[in-house]
């Protein structure tokens, strides 16, 4: 599993200065590139390979000087590595700029259509669709709001993206709201994957509905252009957006512990010390010690300069950098019954790597408890979760992938549980329960 991308936009001063910290702010969500773009009587997009702080330098963020600017940071999902966002394409006589996260379920059919029609596409992700099908509907239309809502109903999968065009800004959450979206406003205004990347500059922050659209011109506009049924990626408060983010009125970090809450009382260990694994399992480790009353401790240090572990392509450096990541403070685990908490397995390497490092240190007995459910199926809206046959737990029962990864008790939170701990209905659970939302993929 890999993480979505995060987007940020803003009409605001030095617009591209302040997306570049919002960047900042945002990277957990993507590692792979990062992008600027901004209005100077045309589109004007800087972006590379790499961190936000190796793609963008002073001197060319000053000669991006703009009130108006959308930015990216990126984790493929579909698409070469190579492609950078925002990406900027034409259709119709007319230029735009894209900076989407999620992914598109009928990416494929649709551009079949379009090209059919004659249109030219320029790149290989699915997000150009939606600055094609924006296009397109916009000449047709002539109306901003009257072309979003056709993409609506045209493109299918998880998009919150940011546009840019002829002086405008256009931003938008998709119907169901898979993707996280949220809108502030103070000396300007500003959108952003997570409500945290924008506290740098605005206090009056709100969640964008799924189905509301954005246009910012000289005025700022707001309409709610279709109302489906929600359905919220539950791993963005599993593991993928910042503790500190609120999204959609739930805060990641109280959803975590409260996630390690129900764990303990779903299946308690016997145990002398509960330990997290760095970082995104520490909440519901601490969690899990509060109901269970086992005392918490910092068993494994983070190297901090190691980012998240999935970007790492192929299974010999993904583990490579678990061992480089994560090391044992052996004063707190020799010869303890350790509870070992993390917030999801994918594919196993993490925990598999773990148990045998917690044993080298001397625990005496290791028990893995972990804050969701298994993930058993792909997902098909903007998260890189691999294929089945990648999935540890896909095949097999929870014994299964026990023995694989060495521990003397494993256990997982409950779909439930889970729900309880978020305490929100409106959830796509599709990676859990297989059960995936009927609206993506009516097409
Ligand atoms: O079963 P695996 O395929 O090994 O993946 C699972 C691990 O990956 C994630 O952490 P990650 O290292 O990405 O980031 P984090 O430091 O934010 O927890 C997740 O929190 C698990 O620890
Ligand atoms: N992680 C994402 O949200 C990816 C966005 C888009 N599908 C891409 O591959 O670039
Ligand atoms: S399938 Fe899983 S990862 Fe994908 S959107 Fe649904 S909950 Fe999120
Ligand atoms: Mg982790």
């Amino acid at each position: 599993m890999r993480e979505k991308c995060g987007i940020f936009a803003t009409k605001a001063e030095n617009a591209s200065r302040k997306a570049y910290y919002a960047l900042m702010a945002l990277q957990h969500r993507g590692q792979e590139s990062a992008g600027i773009s901004v209005w100077k009587h045309k589109i004007r997009t800087l972006s590379g390979r790499g961190l936000v702080s190796e793609v963008f330098r002073g001197s060319e963020l000053a000669r991006l000087r703009s009130n108006m600017a959308i930015a990216h940071v990126r984790y493929s999902t579909s698409g070469s590595l190579n492609e950078t966002q925002p990406l900027q394409t034409f259709c119709c006589g007319k230029e735009i700029a894209v900076a989407h996260n999620g992914t598109l379920t009928n990416f494929i059919p649709l551009k079949g259509e379009y090209e059919k029609r004659g249109v030219k596409f320029r790149h290989s992700v699915d997000s150009e669709l939606l600055g094609i099908s924006f296009l397109w509907h916009l000449k047709e239309t002539g109306d901003e709001f009257e072309a979003m809502k056709a993409v609506f109903n045209e493109v299918k999968g998880a998009y919150s993206v940011a546009f840019l065009f002829n002086g405008k800004i256009l931003v938008a959450r998709d119907p169901l709201g898979f993707r996280p979206l949220s809108y502030g406003i103070g000396d300007g205004h500003y959108f952003a994957s997570e409500d945290s990347a924008l506290r740098l500059f605005v206090d009056e922050i709100r969640d964008i509905k799924p189905g509301e659209v954005f246009l910012i011109s000289e005025d700022v506009e707001s309409k709610v252009l279709v109302n489906e049924s929600h359905y919220h990626c539950v791993f963005e408060y599993i593991y993928f957006a910042r503790p500190d983010s609120v999204l959609d009125g739930v805060s990641v970090y109280k959803a975590r512990v409260k996630m390690g809450q129900e764990l303990a009382r779903e299946s308690p260990a016997s145990a002398d010390v509960v330990i997290p694994v760095p970082d995104s399992g520490r909440a519901a480790a601490l969690g899990f010690s509060q109901v269970s009353g086992i005392p918490y401790a910092e068993g494994l240090i983070k190297n901090r300069y190691i980012g998240r572990t999935f970007i790492m392509p192929g299974q010999f450096y993904r583990e490579l950098k678990v061992k480089l990541k994560l090391s044992p403070v052996r004063d707190i685990i020799d010869g303890k019954r350790v509870v070992i908490v993390d917030d999801s397995i994918v594919r196993g390497t993490t925990m598999k790597r773990i148990v045998a490092m917690l044993r080298n240190a001397g625990a005496r007995e290791v028990h893995v408890r972990i804050a969701s459910p298994p993930i058993k199926h792909p997902c098909y809206m903007g998260i890189d979760i691999p294929t089945r046959h990648e999935l540890i737990a896909a095949f097999g029962g929870i014994e299964k992938v026990r023995k694989v990864i060495g521990a003397d008790s494993l256990s997982y939170l409950t779909v439930e549980g889970l729900k309880k701990a978020v305490g929100k209905r409106d959830l796509c659970l599709a990676c859990l329960t297989g059960n995936y939302p009927e609206w993506a993929f009516r097409f």
